[in-house]
């Protein structure tokens, strides 16, 4: 696993003379950009199955609430009874977007890495639950998946830019 995450600053110094405030020098941008990427996240219809916690045990099928989409999907392994196993079985760390949601808002990401790792778990549980990869919510976590990784990366590589700007340069003594 890259705990570096996307977008690692390849060495590329930015000047953060004085002011904090400017974009690429504010250490705590990342909590506002990523509860903006979460907006938007939670405006596309992909991230529906995705908005509460996995639970298939509680319904016959995945059915959407009544108007909210035409479509009902079903998850296969609810189509193909022979699969005794259900969703706890197969994924250990279940994580959803109402969790990381709450995590940021209340403050407890130490930065945006720790909501990349949060985030990037609900897609690995996505595909280590998917018996068919053509299922409609694996690819609906496809699309999610591609929309919240080309946001993420500059998110990332701004945060480590402005960590880097407010290290001190200290003499080291050997
Ligand atoms: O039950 C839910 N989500 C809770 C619902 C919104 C109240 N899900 C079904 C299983 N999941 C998958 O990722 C896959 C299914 C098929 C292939 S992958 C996660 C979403």
């Amino acid at each position: 696993l890259d705990s570096d995450g996307p977008g690692t600053s390849s060495g590329r110094r930015v000047k953060c003379r004085g002011r904090r405030q400017s974009l690429k020098c504010n250490p705590d941008a990342w909590k506002k950009q990523c509860k903006e990427l979460l907006s938007l996240i939670y405006e596309r219809e992909d991230s529906e199955p995705f908005r509460q916690p996995a639970d298939l045990l509680s319904y016959p099928g995945y059915q959407e609430q009544e108007g909210e989409s035409s479509e009902s999907v079903v998850p296969e392994r609810q189509q193909d009874s022979s699969l005794s196993e259900d969703y706890q079985d197969v994924i250990d760390t279940p994580v959803d977007f109402s969790t990381v949601k709450e995590t940021l808002e209340a403050g407890n990401y130490g930065s945006p890495l720790e909501f990349y790792k949060d985030v990037r778990q609900i897609f690995n549980n996505s595909k280590a639950y998917t018996s068919n990869k053509k299922s409609r919510i694996y690819s609906m976590m496809l699309r999610l998946s591609a929309l919240f990784e080309s946001r993420i990366k500059n998110i990332i590589s701004e945060y480590k830019s402005a960590i880097q700007s407010q290290k001190r340069r200290r003499p080291r003594y050997r």
